[in-house]
This record gives structure tokens, C-alpha cells and sequence, in this order.
């Protein structure tokens, strides 16, 4: 799915208008109805409920307008509280006239609102159409509707939230339970820096132009199973495990063997023909015991790593995990990294924490290899950065330097390729914020890679499936419950939704 810009959705708004032969009010219409069928799903009992419905003065005002009308024709109690303009867009002004005067009470940018205890909200103030930050003057307002006790919902943005650029930590915005934004996410939304003010967002299909869509060029993609599906290979009779690759997990520790063993199932949970395990040698019973179907070459050393092993016989290398950062094991990898390996590699922990010391040392990184950081792995990489969107062209200009693929951990993922890309990941909860997480998904990644899926590929399909399989995982185990390994426990059902979409 595209993840379109302010300037974007509005063309294929009006484009759709021309497609479809719709005015701007039929369109009003239909995006606040799937609005208006969000919550009535949410709260079938409409006429128990009572909502306060603040509406701007252009189109967002108008979907609330539209929605009030749509909520009021169901008995549940409405306030309609509408900033005062002289200049209101023209969708906006019929949706005045279509709704009961009564319910509507004309409001300023700094009125103070109370919203009693049970009301729930409906924020339309601003959409994309926010060109710039919010004035002070905003504050009381957006301050008021904060501080309500019910939940809050924001049609398309959060008021005071720019959909294409950061915005500021003390700007006044309204602090969004659920978003419900139209037709494509928007990348205020995706950026875990928002997160108060979007703690969760749906995308609601309002059916703009399909052929539209399919024009707005865009290097910004949110990833969803269809996105999988024309790369993803089904198996044939007859292939054999030399088919899929032989994996090769590098990494381990004393006291840190449990990330090798956790990547060694999620690979074999992954298709590998063969996977490998390369440790100190104080892990080889447990490994061998623990993965009975992986093989174990181990290090001559006990405690940890002090020599690599000749990878040519392998199909992918996956590399850091648990391995520490011992001056033998830096120097090992160093010479490891230095030869000029002619395979792309999955570099993740420690083996990134090594090269975030010496920026020599990246030149040497097979092209085409993929980095796995959380943000702390990364700002050791990159220094630091001011604001999301920052981050996010450091990490393109990186990425495009060395010809590397770059994975923001977190929330909504970010998989940034070395042509400036951007694919966003859809899939992933909370759940998934426990040590070895992020040693499953070097599991999963190098399993891909090995089975010749391009870097590109293994990264979109593995942290989907990743991400999918702990979403699948927490129907049945809950957030706070949720272990790592039981995202590789789920992996078969993400992979199965997968090879039926197919
Ligand atoms: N795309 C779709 O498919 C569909 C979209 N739809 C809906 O339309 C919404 C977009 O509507 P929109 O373009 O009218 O913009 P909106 O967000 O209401 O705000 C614009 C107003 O804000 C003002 N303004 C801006 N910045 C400001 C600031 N800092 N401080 C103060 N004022 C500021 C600006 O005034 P100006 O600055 O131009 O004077 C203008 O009057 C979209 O989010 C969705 O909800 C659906 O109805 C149908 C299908
Ligand atoms: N709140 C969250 N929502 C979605 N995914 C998350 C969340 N927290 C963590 N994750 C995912 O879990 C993994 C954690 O990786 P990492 O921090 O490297 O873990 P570890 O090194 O402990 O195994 C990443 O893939 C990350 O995207
Ligand atoms: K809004």
C-alpha cells in the first residue's frame, strides 16, 4: 500500500472526483459513513453514548459534520462544537445546513472545553489540510479536549499533527486513542516519535480512484500481505533441502546461547534446507540438545568467539547475535569482515556494535547486506538525530553510501533500501518488546536469504511474517504474556495465511 503525502491525496481526491463523476460532498459522505461504521461497530448501542464533535472549517470539519448528522439520525447524543470562520470550505458549509442548527455551538481557537466523564470524542478540527504547526493559541482548546476521560478518535489526523513533516514534542495536538485516517496511512502517523498523539491507527478504504492510486509515485510503501504475494515462492514436488539454502548463524556468548538457539528454530520455522550454528564451544551441548535438526561447528574457545569460520559452503550468514564485544571476538570479526566476502550478510547486535566503532570498517561490508538495528544499535551507527524524520534521511543517506538495506526497529518497522525506499511494516505488537524478539527475526531473515529471496525481499516478507506471527501469537497469549519463542511457535500460521493468499 502507498503511503501518500498531503499534496497526494489531495490529486487523487480530485482526480477521484473526475473518475468516478462525484462531487466533493458525495465523497464527504462516503468517508465519513466509514467512519460512522467504525463506531457503531465499536458501540452498537449508539443511543446510550454521547459524543463531542469538534469540526474545523474545511473538509475534516465536514466529515464531522457529516458524521453528527449520521449519529444523531441514530439517537445518540451529539455536540457539535464548530470553529467560527468566515472562509469554510464549501463541502463544510452544505454540512452545516444539512444538520439541526441546534446541535451545533460555534467555537474559537481558544475557547476552554469541559467534556464530561463517558462522552467519547470525535476530533475533526484538521486533516492532512495542516500546513503548518499549530499557534498558541490552539493550546486551550486541544488542551481541554486532552484532558477528557473518554476515548478519543481523530478522523484522518490528530488535530495539530503535520502528516508529511515532524512536529514539534510541545506543540499543542490532540492526543489520539485511535486514528482513523482515509485511504492510505499518512507518515506523521507511522513515525514512533507521534505516538502519543497517534497511539493507533486504521485505514479506512473510502474507494478513491484505484487508477489514481496507481499513478501517485510515491517511495514511501506501508507493507501488507499483497505486497508479499507476487514474490513469495510456493514449493514444488520436487525440491530437496539443497534447494533452500544452508543457513549459518554466527553469534553466542557464555551466558547468551538462548539468541542462537531462538534463531536457529525461527530459521528452520523458515523454510532453511540446513541450518548451522557457529558458537563458542560452551554452548555446544545445549545448542545440539535444544535444535536437534541444526548442526553445530564450535569455536576452539569456551567463553566466546575468536575465530570465524570458512562460510563459503553456505547460502547466507547470519551474524552478532549474543556473540559480545571481547577484544578477541572484534578482532575475529574484523578479519572476518575485512576479506570481502562476496555474499550479502544479516548483521544485527553485536556485529554492528563492532563497526559502529570504526567507520573503516564498513567499506568492507558485503554491498547488498542487511542491517538489522534497534535504535540504540542504530544511534551508535549514526550519532544522533532531532526528530523521526531526521533519522529517517540519515539512515537513506547510509543506506545509499555503503548499498546497504537498513531495518528501524520498533513499532511499524522501517526497511530503508539503498534507493531511498521506504517500507513501512504493518504487522508487530507490543508483545514483542522482550529480549530474543529481534534474535528470531536474524533467524527468519538469513532463513530468506538463504532460499535466494533478494535482500530486498527477505526483509519485507521477514519482518511481515515476524510481526504477523507474534500479532497471531497475542490472540491467545496476550501482550504481557507473550515470549519470543512463541512468535516462532506462530510462524507456521502467518506462513500458511501467506501460501493461501497465493
Ligand atoms: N482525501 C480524501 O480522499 C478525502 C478527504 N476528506 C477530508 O478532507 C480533509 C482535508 O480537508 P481540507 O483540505 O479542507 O483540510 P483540513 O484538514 O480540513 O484543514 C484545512 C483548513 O485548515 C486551515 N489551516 C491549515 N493549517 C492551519 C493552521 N496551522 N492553523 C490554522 N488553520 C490552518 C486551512 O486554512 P488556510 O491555512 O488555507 O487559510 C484550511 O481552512 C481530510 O483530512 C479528510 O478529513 C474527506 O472529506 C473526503 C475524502
Ligand atoms: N512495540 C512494538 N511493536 C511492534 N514491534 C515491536 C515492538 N517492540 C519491539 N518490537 C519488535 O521486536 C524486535 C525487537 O528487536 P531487538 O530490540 O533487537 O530485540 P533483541 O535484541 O532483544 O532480540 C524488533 O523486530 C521490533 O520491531
Ligand atoms: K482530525
Amino acid at each position: 500500500m502507498k503511503i501518500l503525502s498531503a499534496a497526494q491525496m489531495s490529486w487523487v481526491d480530485q482526480q477521484t472526483m473526475k473518475d468516478q463523476e462525484v462531487s466533493s460532498l458525495d465523497l464527504m459522505e462516503r468517508a465519513a459513513t466509514t467512519v460512522f461504521d467504525e463506531i457503531k461497530q465499536l458501540y452498537p448501542r449508539l443511543a446510550q453514548y454521547t459524543f463531542y464533535i469538534f469540526c474545523g472549517k474545511g473538509n475534516n470539519g465536514g466529515d464531522g459534520l457529516v458524521l453528527a448528522r449520521l449519529l444523531d439520525q441514530q439517537q445518540a447524543q451529539v455536540n457539535v462544537y464548530l470553529v467560527d470562520a468566515t472562509d469554510y470550505s464549501t463541502a463544510n458549509l452544505a454540512n452545516q445546513k444539512r444538520l439541526s442548527a441546534h446541535l451545533i455551538q460555534k467555537i474559537s481557537p481558544d475557547t476552554q472545553v469541559h467534556i464530561p466523564a463517558g462522552a467519547i470524542v470525535l476530533d475533526c478540527l484538521f486533516g492532512y489540510g495542516l500546513k503548518r504547526p499549530l499557534a498558541e493559541e490552539w493550546r486551550s482548546l486541544i488542551t481541554g479536549i486532552n484532558c477528557c476521560t473518554g476515548p478519543i478518535y481523530a478522523i484522518d489526523m490528530p488535530s495539530g499533527l503535520l502528516s508529511d513533516g515532524p512536529t514539534a514534542a510541545e506543540a499543542p495536538v490532540i492526543q489520539a486513542d485511535v486514528v482513523y485516517t482515509f485511504q492510505s496511512p499518512k507518515l506523521g502517523l507511522l513515525m514512533p516519535g507521534n505516538s502519543r498523539w497517534a497511539k493507533a491507527f486504521r485505514v479506512l478504504d473510502i474507494g478513491l480512484s484505484r487508477s489514481a492510486l496507481e499513478q501517485v509515485d510515491t517511495i514511501f510503501h506501508y507493507i501488507d500481505l499483497a505486497l508479499l504475494g507476487p514474490f513469495y515462492r510456493k514449493r514444488s514436488k520436487f525440491d530437496h533441502k539443497g534447494t533452500f539454502g544452508h543457513c549459518l548463524i554466527i553469534g553466542g556468548s557464555r551466558g547468551k546461547m538462548g539468541a542462537v538457539q531462538l534463531a536457529l528454530k525461527a530459521a528452520l520455522r523458515s523454510g532453511c534446507g540446513l541450518a548451522s550454528a557457529y558458537i563458542p564451544s560452551c554452548g555446544y551441548t545445549s545448542i545440539q540438545t535444544a535444535v536437534p535438526e541444526a548442526m553445530v561447528i564450535s569455536d576452539p574457545e569456551e567463553e566466546m568467539i575468536t575465530q570465524f569460520p570458512d562460510t563459503r559452503t553456505f547460502q547466507s550468514i547470519g551474524v552478532g547475535i549474543g556473540m559480545g564485544t571481547a577484544q578477541y571476538t572484534i578482532d575475529a570479526f574484523k578479519v572476518f569482515i575485512m576479506q570481502g566476502l562476496d555474499t550479502a550478510l544479516v548483521l544485527d547486535a553485536d556485529a554492528l556494535n563492532i563497526l559502529a566503532q570504526d567507520r573503516d570498517l564498513w567499506q568492507f561490508v558485503p554491498k547488498g547486506s542487511i542491517l538489522t538495528p534497534h535504535p540504540k544499535e542504530l544511534s551508535r551507527i549514526l550519532g544522533t538525530w532531532q526528530n523521526d524524520f531526521e533519522k529517517l534521511e540519515k539512515v537513506k543517506a547510509f543506506a545509499e553510501e555503503y548499498q546497504l538495506y537498513i531495518l528501524i526497529k520498533g513499532a511499524n518497522s522501517a526497511i530503508v533500501t539503498p534507493d531511498g525506499t521506504v517500507y513501512f511494516n504493518s504487522t508487530g505488537n507490543v508483545g514483542m518488546a522482550t529480549g530474543g524478539s529481534g534474535d528470531i527475526l536474524t533467524g527468519i531473515l538469513t532463513a530468506l536469504l538463504g532460499q535466494g529471496y533478494s535482500s530486498q525481499e527477505t526483509l519485507i516478507m521477514g519482518v511481515y511474517l515476524h510481526g504477523r506471527a507474534a500479532d497471531i501469537a497475542v490472540q491467545t497469549l496476550g501482550v504481557y504474556s507473550l515470549l519470543p519463542s512463541d512468535i516462532i511457535s506462530h510462524l507456521p500460521a502467518a506462513f500458511l495465511e501467506l501460501e493461501k493468499q497465493s
